[in-house]
């Protein structure tokens, strides 16, 4: 087959742009998109004039709630870019969108540095190894200081990053940045959108700075760079093509974070990040290979890319659009795709018809025949992929390495008004969760009342505004509660025999099952160790459907039981009475009279909070931590305010916004990310559990 694709892969970027929340990512992505000749107006992201951000959602509140995917061309390279959400709530696309990218770009703010999300984003691209650069955007923002965000690099994300420019004043004065590789400075002219600037020598001001600095980054690089060192030691002047290569080199390697400037609102410095990416950033064909898993034989594989070889791909996205319907986004890791042709969903074992191929513009698509290696698309057609699953050849399955799903934390309650309103409301929870997989839905049988889950209050309220505009729900939402789960802490065994014997057939099922904690975040897992056929082979998956089924209302106050092993070491059958079903009912029995002995809590969500308030509000924030049995980790001088990181339940933290800003006149702010869970206070686990009318 003839290759027709467009770019070779060395020339392909697949990068991510992620930040905190208004570190100025979209302003950046837009920007990006207008020097690189993809949009012709420069829309202000929160004049509700944004192409990266079109969810109403997101034109309205002026952030990003899911990852946009684009596509740009710079210097003959085809850059795909996503623009990740910054608030925590939506770390699940941040999660996802790491697991398909090569490369990335971390925003900061000038003024604030390193953030407490940027930590979490930081550290979930370390967990995916994906190499990145640094921007420290908003130069020209009072109180913009450049050394102060490259050293909150190393202060608070213990990260090797070192200046690659330097900027030209700062603030108001804010002109241009200084490229220390090739000792030239990059003036911008106030007046224009950016597109052009000069490049002149260092003015005389700045060149004892730009020298010192350009020393400290050659050290630096010989620091990763053994033959850099030696010739760096020699005294030999290295040409500035060697250095970029070995800057390369340690940033793909993830030893090295080379921090650019700029100021993407006022149009300066977005053009040589651009170049960072060309230069730094790695292609495709650099990555670490990325691993797979051959279904049959159970042997790994590691995927290098190319068109050459059987098609494999991984689905990391669903959407819903207005206008094509259902749309699968894809990262093709290797082989290519034809529009109109088939794959196999080997996570599912079914094989899917790929109707069109588009590539994704944010706001507007257009339709292409054919994906290569290497390249992000979306697929329309594919009607039973759902997030994380792997499509590959018929004849080359292969499954590869999934995404973490992290559990939602918060819940509220929905009652739908009418019948009608029920039926809509099914539709939209499908709809919703095949989106995001961290939206969860469950109706209590007893109560019919339906509980909708997120990762925090602003999730929450996104999904049920959706609801109501996308899909016409009208319900009664009630108050954000904690989603809590349960967890036994001791070992213990129990028998479940389920014996009903009335004349004709009757039930059989008669199981021993051991329990014991497992890992946190290891979830449930089962173990056969049946000998000599006590219970049945055919009965031992309903034994574990069984318990998977009631663990999931758990056993203490309804909450999912989490983290716990159980192993079926013994039982008994009856030739004609014994069925699925009553095996299944036994294995819930099992669980619930080993309740008792298995020490069982309720755990809650403990949550890290960041707390940034004038100096003179200090006292006051303690004693709110504490009050809300918090455990202060730390604190430190923010300029002139002070910042205290503490861990705290996530049942006392509604409502503190406002406790926060009376406190402080509204200077004071906060953010929170889960962390952990951890078993409730005795006292309040009685609580709840009389609230929930006990099990
Ligand atoms: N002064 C200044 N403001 C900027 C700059 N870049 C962005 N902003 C402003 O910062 C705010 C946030 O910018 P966005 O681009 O929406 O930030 P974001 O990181 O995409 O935000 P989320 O997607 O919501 O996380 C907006 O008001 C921007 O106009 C900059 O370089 N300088």
């Amino acid at each position: 087959m003839a290759n027709k694709r467009e770019f070779p892969l060395e020339k392909t970027r697949n990068i991510g742009i992620m930040a905190h929340i208004d570190a100025g990512k979209t302003t950046t992505t837009e920007r990006i998109l207008y020097y690189t000749g993809k949009i012709h107006k420069i829309g202000e992201t929160h004049d509700g004039a944004s192409q990266m951000d079109w969810m109403v959602q997101e034109q309205e509140r002026g952030i990003t709630i899911t990852s946009a995917a684009t596509t740009a061309v710079w210097k003959g390279h085809r850059v795909n870019i996503i623009d990740t959400p910054g608030h925590v709530d939506f770390t699940m696309e941040v999660e996802r969108s790491l697991r398909v990218l090569d490369g990335a770009i971390t925003v900061l703010d000038a003024q604030a540095g390193v953030e407490p999300q940027t930590e979490n984003v930081w550290r979930q691209a370390t967990t995916y190894s994906v190499p990145r650069i640094v921007f420290v955007n908003k130069m020209d923002k009072i109180g913009a200081d450049f050394k102060f965000s490259v050293q909150s690099i190393h202060d608070r994300l213990g990260a090797n990053a070192h200046a690659v420019q330097l900027p030209i004043g700062a603030e108001d004065n804010f002109e241009g940045v200084i490229d220390l590789l090739d000792m030239k400075a990059d003036l911008y002219d106030e007046d224009e959108l950016g597109s052009e600037w000069d490049v002149v020598d260092i003015p005389a001001e700045y060149l004892d700075d730009a020298k010192a600095a350009r020393t400290d980054l050659i050290e630096a690089i010989a620091d990763v760079d053994d033959g850099i060192m030696d010739r760096y030691l020699n005294g030999d002047d290295i040409p500035v093509e060697d250095l970029r290569k070995a800057i390369r080199k340690a940033t793909i390697d993830l030893e090295f974070f080379p921090v650019f400037a700029g100021s993407a609102f006022k149009n300066k410095g977005v053009q040589m990040l651009l170049d960072g990416v060309v230069d730094y950033l790695p292609s495709p064909l650099d990555v670490k290979p990325y691993n797979a898993t051959d279904p049959d034989t159970g042997e790994e594989v590691a995927l290098i890319a190319g068109d050459d070889k059987p098609f494999a791909a991984l689905a990391f996205k669903i959407a819903t659009d207005p206008f094509v319907g259902r749309l699968t986004y894809i990262r093709v890791y290797t082989g290519s795709l034809e529009a109109g042709s088939y794959v196999q969903n080997t996570s599912k074992d079914n094989r899917e018809r790929v109707g069109r191929l588009l590539q994704m513009h944010s706001n507007h698509r257009q339709e292409i025949p054919e994906v290569f290696s290497g390249d992000i698309a979306a697929v329309i057609g594919l009607k039973n992929t759902t997030t994380g699953d792997s499509l590959t050849d018929k004849d080359h399955p292969l499954i590869l390495e999934s995404m973490e799903i992290p559990e939602p934390v918060i819940q509220v309650s929905v009652e739908p008004k009418s019948k009608e309103d029920r039926d809509k409301l099914d539709v939209a929870i499908q709809k919703l969760s095949e989106e995001d997989p961290t939206f969860r839905a469950e109706t209590n049988p007893e109560t019919g009342e339906t509980l909708i889950a997120g990762m925090g209050e602003l999730h929450l309220d996104i999904m049920v505004d959706r609801m109501r505009r996308e899909f016409n729900v009208d319900a009664q939402i009630g108050e954000p509660q904690v989603a809590y789960r349960e967890t036994f802490t001791k070992s213990a065994s129990a028998q479940g025999k389920f014996v009903r014997q009335s004349g004709g057939k009757g039930q059989y099922g008669d199981v021993w099952v051991e329990f014991t904690p497992n890992e946190e975040g290891k979830g449930f897992e089962f173990e056969d160790a049946i000998v000599g056929g006590v219970v049945p082979r055919e009965y031992i998956p309903s034994v574990e459907q069984g318990l998977k089924e009631s663990m999931e209302n758990g056993v203490l106050a309804g909450y999912p039981l989490i983290d716990v092993k159980a192993k079926l070491y013994d039982g008994s059958y009856h030739e004609v009475d014994s069925s699925e079903a009553a095996f299944k009912v036994a294995a819930s029995m099992a669980l619930k009279n080993a309740a008792k002995d298995a020490g069982a809590v309720i755990l809650e969500p403990i949550m890290k909070v960041e707390i940034i308030a004038p100096e003179d509000n200090f006292g006051d924030i303690m004693g709110q931590v504490t009050a809300r049995r918090g455990r202060v980790e730390g604190m430190e001088a923010r300029g002139n305010a002070q910042a205290v990181n503490a861990m705290v339940p996530l049942a006392e933290m509604f409502g503190y916004a406002t406790t926060l800003r009376s406190a402080t006149q509204g200077r004071g702010t906060f953010t929170m990310t889960f962390d952990h869970y951890e078993a409730v206070p005795k006292s309040i686990q009685e609580e709840i559990i009389k609230k929930n009318g006990g099990q």
